[in-house]
């Protein structure tokens, strides 16, 4: 089983490897971008924000498809903001949802969804089985992972993403794009974010970074564990990565 896992930056990407025994091989991918392979599991530090988790992503993935290997799962993974008091620094979330927070129009009467707008989907819905198995397998704690193109930076803001996502644990800027890539091949998804900083009032010194990326490591030794008895049950592969909806 191959699994596809794409950060936004190159420290998280190593912080993935570095779960897996030995030096990861690198391939490169049409377009020139780098995947990192160790053992079943390609790590591609694709860059910040949705597009180019989606592009990153669309592109290994059709790759893989070309060459006959066609992964079986792909993982949003990174740092990424905790909601308080839900997810502390150094806390793992694993994504019930991946919701497309900030993607709509501002009406009058507030904020709405590109779904709530007829224009496609706001969100994707992990398979809950495989959910269920890396959370008991990571100790990461399931709720909705927001995808932002912004940074919170302000208490109202935050307040305001958890008036319309109060199921949210965390925000990160990846795992919609990622998620959206997966769909269009099928593919299942997950979103994993370790801990770095809490979802409010920018406040760069209290971000731990490197307690989130040892975070990150943990979780990648434990995932494979929970993942391979959940996709050869079949829940992954059947139905992971539904944009909500979905029969
Ligand atoms: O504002 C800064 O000084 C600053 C310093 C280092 C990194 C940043 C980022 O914006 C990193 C964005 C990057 O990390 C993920 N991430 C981490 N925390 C959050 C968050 O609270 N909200 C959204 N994204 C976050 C994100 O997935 C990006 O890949 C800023």
């Amino acid at each position: 089983m191959r699994v596809l896992v794409v950060t936004a930056v190159a420290a998280e990407r190593d912080a993935v490897t570095a779960a897996f025994p030995g030096v990861p091989e690198e391939v490169a991918l049409p377009g020139g971008a780098v995947l990192h392979r160790t053992g079943g599991y390609d790590v591609l530090a694709a860059g910040v924000g949705p597009a180019a988790a989606a592009a990153g992503t669309a592109t290994a993935l059709t790759a893989a498809a070309l060459a006959g290997g066609p992964y079986a799962l792909a993982v949003s993974a990174g740092i990424g903001g905790g909601v308080a008091p839900g997810a502390p620094l150094g806390a793992l979330v694993v994504a019930e949802r991946i919701v497309a927070a900030d993607l709509g129009a501002e009406a009058p009467g507030g904020f709405l969804t590109v779904t709530e707008l007829g224009f496609g989907r706001d969100a994707h819905r992990p398979d809950p089985g495989l959910v269920r198995a890396v959370a008991a397998a990571t100790g990461a704690l399931p709720g909705e992972v927001l995808t932002v193109s912004t940074v919170t930076g302000s208490a109202g803001r935050a307040a305001e993403l958890t008036r319309r996502h109060p199921r949210a644990l965390a925000e990160a800027m990846e795992g919609f794009g990622v998620a959206e890539a997966a769909a269009a091949h099928g593919t299942p998804v997950l979103e994993l974010r370790a801990v770095s900083n809490a979802v409010g009032p920018r406040d760069r010194a209290a971000w731990r970074i490197g307690d989130a990326l040892a975070a990150l490591t943990g979780a990648f030794r434990a995932l494979p564990a929970a993942v391979v008895p959940a996709a050869s049950a079949g829940s992954a592969a059947a139905s992971a990565g539904r944009p909500e909806g979905a029969p």
